[in-house]
């Protein structure tokens, strides 16, 4: 589904002035993911994750590299492709417009992917599918909870039903409780939706519940690729590292409540 070869990317050092310094964010970036996985990209804060999604999105290029999308470049495959690609920010309420009606913002996608043969699913099938009442089609952001809203950003994204997600953190602004019920929501829509799925990620549990992949990303290099299932023999430092650190905090959270 998505190949990406050799991607270097970089943003302008703030306060550098004429000398045009840059930060590498990303470099010589390689990998790929295949139709109907869900593939999750971990790393420390600031490695470049968000980078990386937003490079798929197209909302920002890459210095230089190529993407692939089903086999055509990128640019080319989102144009004839609207629709079929979309994504769940972590920041709930600032991706929705706080002036339109919950059941403007589910129907956003359509003004730009007006292609009838991808608008499967009704707004009222959609309300149901993300587990939220119909009297809440009426109102505005400001009078839903978080764990309600980032479930109308979910109905949003599947709205024209699309081949490729991407969910940017998407349930870590959440509280614990409402995180476990919009996993169950996103591990129900991974059965049911033919999707595959980058899901950014810090939290090493939630992407062990839905991700069939795993990528560490880190020094702006992807450090390991491993199956979910086969995690406990990765080879890289970073890798090891991660996980143990993972391991060592549920542990304590066990003893905790014991
Ligand atoms: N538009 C931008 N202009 C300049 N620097 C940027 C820009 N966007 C990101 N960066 C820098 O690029 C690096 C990677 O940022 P990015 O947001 O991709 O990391 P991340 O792994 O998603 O972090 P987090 O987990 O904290 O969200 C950071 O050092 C960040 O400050």
């Amino acid at each position: 589904m998505l190949e990406m070869k050799n991607v270097y990317k970089s943003y302008p050092k703030k306060g550098t002035g004429f000398r045009k310094e840059k930060l590498s964010v990303l470099a010589d970036l390689s990998f790929q993911i295949n139709t109907g996985e869900w593939v999750a990209l971990l790393g420390e804060s600031g490695s470049g994750k968000s980078t990386l999604g937003r490079l798929i999105l197209g909302l920002e290029e890459a210095d230089r590299g190529s993407l692939l999308l089903e086999g055509r470049n990128a640019t080319a495959w989102r144009k004839e492709n609207r629709g079929q690609m979309s994504v769940v920010f972590q920041d709930y309420t600032s991706s929705v417009n706080p002036a339109f009606r919950i059941k403007d913002i589910i129907n956003e996608p359509l003004k730009v992917s007006c292609r009838n043969n991808c608008i499967r699913e009704t707004t009222k099938s959609l309300m149901g599918k993300v587990g939220l009442p119909l009297s809440l089609l009426n109102r505005y952001p400001h009078e839903l909870s978080g764990g309600q809203l980032q479930r109308i950003c979910i109905a949003r994204a599947i709205r024209t039903n699309p081949r490729f997600l991407v969910l940017d953190e998407a349930v870590s602004s959440l509280d614990i409780s409402i995180q476990t019920q919009i996993l169950d929501l996103l591990h129900q829509l991974k059965e049911e939706m033919d999707i595959t799925c980058l899901f950014i990620a810090h939290n090493l549990q939630t992407v062990t519940y839905l991700c069939d992949h795993v990528i560490f990303l880190n020094e702006r290099k992807i450090a390991e690729q491993i199956e979910t299932k086969k995690l406990a023999d990765v080879q890289s430092d970073y890798a090891k590292r991660l996980l143990a650190s993972a391991v060592q905090f549920n542990g304590l959270d066990e003893e905790l409540r014991i």
